[in-house]
């Protein structure tokens, strides 16, 4: 995503506060976890009393094996109550950790949606699909190792040390002063690879971009026979991006050896000091054997909290990117009221929508729509036209409503979009883009996408006014067939179909369009364009056209100029008058048409 300067104290805080409330659905999961693996430590630590009591009767007062028999049988049963506690604690932990990447991933696509494909375009597609499966996937390791492991660091080494002062206070004086000494280093070296690590995730943010986009245009890359030099480029940044990770591994490596050699020294400082009080009888072997047993284990969790230190980096830089999504104001009109009237969420043919002085300008510039206002019909189509960037997708995303800042200025039988639910607005709303979106599966399933109870004789309606329905049924799967990303393995033309298709089963009462019949051949185009006539006896066309005859049949054409409406009215009295029209159909125009 965007480049970030290593977060700050504040900033930290504030990503550790965000990862704490999203937690919060799975709180219960985690806390039951970690209450389940503490518990298991205390059977460890019973388990290391019992064997030094069995060790010990057997060596120094010859016991049998029946004299013993009772007391294994209870360290067997310990060790499969611990057994038992560890799977659940940790099938616990990873559910847990499950549930809040699903409502994260939940809450990061309806923002995103919120934001509109605008907000997309801006951050990089590459760098959002990172942030919504790399990201997400971080924050696992997150909630199921790290925060546990931060318990248990504080609660396991707590419950050891009370039960070995009693029994051995010197051996824990020795683990007291030790102890600190591991998560004093790995603070230490902490800090220096959050930094390494937050250059890694925006090099991923860069590489992730420039893949998406690679990919995706690797037809032109062909054409302009720059695939070389693009690939001179991918390797740059991607030797970038290993340098970036190889950085955090040596970090992470080396921290893990300093941990490591910390906590074997400790045990060996422990396990001298034992072998001497023992060897100048100062301690019996009951008491030694317990130190010793449990001398690894009190900085086995402080270990492991170092191991999961590298969860704890990846989950607070991808927080960053998550939080950035999340707070990104989405508007700044006033929040949507929650009360807005019926004839606004449920649009209805009798609608009428109108345009009041709309000014919309994109950041930093001053390209967009300038003091638009405008009178839609509820039914009928309505044509608009343009050079190229004279500002008809811009109009088409406002009344879309993705550009909140204006959504007041478009109103809706005289109240404002900015009083009512916007995703109720767009519900009502079908939109055709010249390349429209079509999913990787079947053909049914993409048309269904627009209603998914409708019965498969609706949808074979709908496929038939869109003049689908013979292609489809001549291809050997039918409606199951399967489409690839993007719609691969059917053409332009039958793309466009099939999203009309959609389109016409949603039965919206405003179909937005942009020159459906753009990439069809002549017979079918009739049938398409006879088909979204009908249409728009009963409902609302807004259509930005290219062709002369979807002009013709335009109940008000209205022709956009530098981001203003220049002209408009009916085909026969716009042609006729000398104007921008006139000029317009004199030179691109006819030109498409004669195309
Ligand atoms: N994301 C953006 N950031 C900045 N300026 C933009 C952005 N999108 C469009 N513009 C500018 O706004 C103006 C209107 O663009 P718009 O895409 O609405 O034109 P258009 O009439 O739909 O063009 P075309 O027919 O080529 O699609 C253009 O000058 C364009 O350069």
């Amino acid at each position: 995503m965007t480049t970030k300067a290593r977060p700050d104290r504040a900033q930290q805080l504030l990503l550790r506060g965000f990862l704490k409330r999203e937690s919060k659905p799975a709180a219960l999961a985690l806390k039951f976890s970690i209450a389940l693996g503490t518990f298991n430590a205390l059977l460890m630590i019973a388990g290391a009393y019992l064997l030094a009591k069995i060790v010990h009767v057997v060596m120094f007062d010859t016991a049998g094996l029946s004299e013993v028999s009772d007391l294994l049988w209870a360290l067997g049963g310990i060790a499969l109550a611990r057994g038992i506690f560890l799977a659940l604690s940790q099938r616990l932990s990873a559910h847990a950790a499950r549930n809040i990447k699903s409502s994260m991933r939940a809450n990061l696509l309806e923002k995103i949606t919120r934001l509109g494909p605008r907000f997309t375009d801006q951050k990089g597609h590459g760098a959002m699909l990172n942030t919504l499966h790399d990201g997400v996937e971080a924050l696992h390791d997150y909630y199921a190792n790290y925060l546990p492991s931060v318990a248990y660091s504080a609660l396991i080494p707590l419950a050891i040390l009370v039960v070995i002062f009693p029994t051995d206070w010197q051996a824990g004086l020795i683990f007291l002063f030790t102890a600190p000494l591991i998560p004093f280093f790995m603070i230490l070296v902490g800090h220096k690879a959050e930094q390494l690590n937050q250059a890694r995730w925006q090099q991923l943010a860069v590489l992730g971009n420039y893949f998406f986009d690679r990919v995706r245009g690797l037809t032109q890359l062909k054409l302009f026979n720059a695939t070389k030099r693009e690939l001179i480029q991918i390797a740059k940044i991607s030797d970038d991006f290993r340098h970036a990770t190889l950085s955090v591994l040596k970090i992470a490596f080396l921290s893990s050896f300093a941990l490591e050699f910390l906590a074997t020294i400790s045990v060996a400082l422990v396990a001298v000091i034992i072998g001497f009080r023992l060897f100048f009888g100062t301690l019996d072997f009951a008491t030694g054997f317990v130190v010793l047993l449990l001398a690894p284990e009190f900085y086995l969790p402080l270990r492991k909290l170092g191991n999961h230190y590298h969860a704890r980096l990846e989950g607070i830089s991808a927080a960053g990117d998550m939080l950035e999504i999340l707070q990104t104001p989405e508007s700044a009109s006033p929040e949507p009221k929650n009360t807005a009237p019926s004839g606004f969420t449920s649009l209805t043919s009798k609608s009428e929508i109108r345009l009041k002085k709309l000014t919309f300008t994109y950041p930093d510039s001053n390209e967009g729509l300038h003091e638009v206002s405008l009178s839609l019909p509820a039914t009928g189509m309505v044509a608009f036209v343009g050079a190229s960037g004279a500002g008809k997708s811009t109009l088409f995303d406002c009344l879309l409503g993705f550009h909140p800042q204006v959504i007041s200025h478009v109103n809706v039988n005289n109240l404002p979009l900015s009083e009512g639910d916007i995703p109720s607005w767009q519900q009502g709303i079908a939109w055709i883009p010249q390349q429209p979106t079509l999913f990787y599966t079947t053909i049914k399933e993409n048309i269904l996408l627009a209603k998914p109870d409708a019965t498969m004789d609706e949808v074979k309606r709908a496929a038939q006014l869109a003049g689908a329905l013979d292609f489809i049924e001549l291809l050997p799967n039918g409606f199951d067939t399967l489409l690839g990303e993007q719609g691969e393995g059917v053409s332009g033309g039958q793309k466009q179909r099939i999203a009309l298709a959609r389109a016409f089963l949603k039965q919206a009462p405003i179909l937005m369009l942009d020159e459906p019949t753009a990439h069809l051949d002549s017979a079918t185009e009739l049938s398409v364009q006879n088909a979204i006539n009908e249409y728009a006896h009963s409902h609302l066309v807004l259509v930005i056209a290219h062709r002369l005859n979807t002009l013709k049949k335009a109940s008000n054409i209205v022709l956009l100029d530098n981001g203003r409406i220049v002209q408009q009215g009916d085909y026969q009295s716009l042609s006729q008058q000398a104007g921008p029209f006139k000029a317009l159909l004199t030179s691109d125009m006819h030109e498409v048409e004669n195309a």
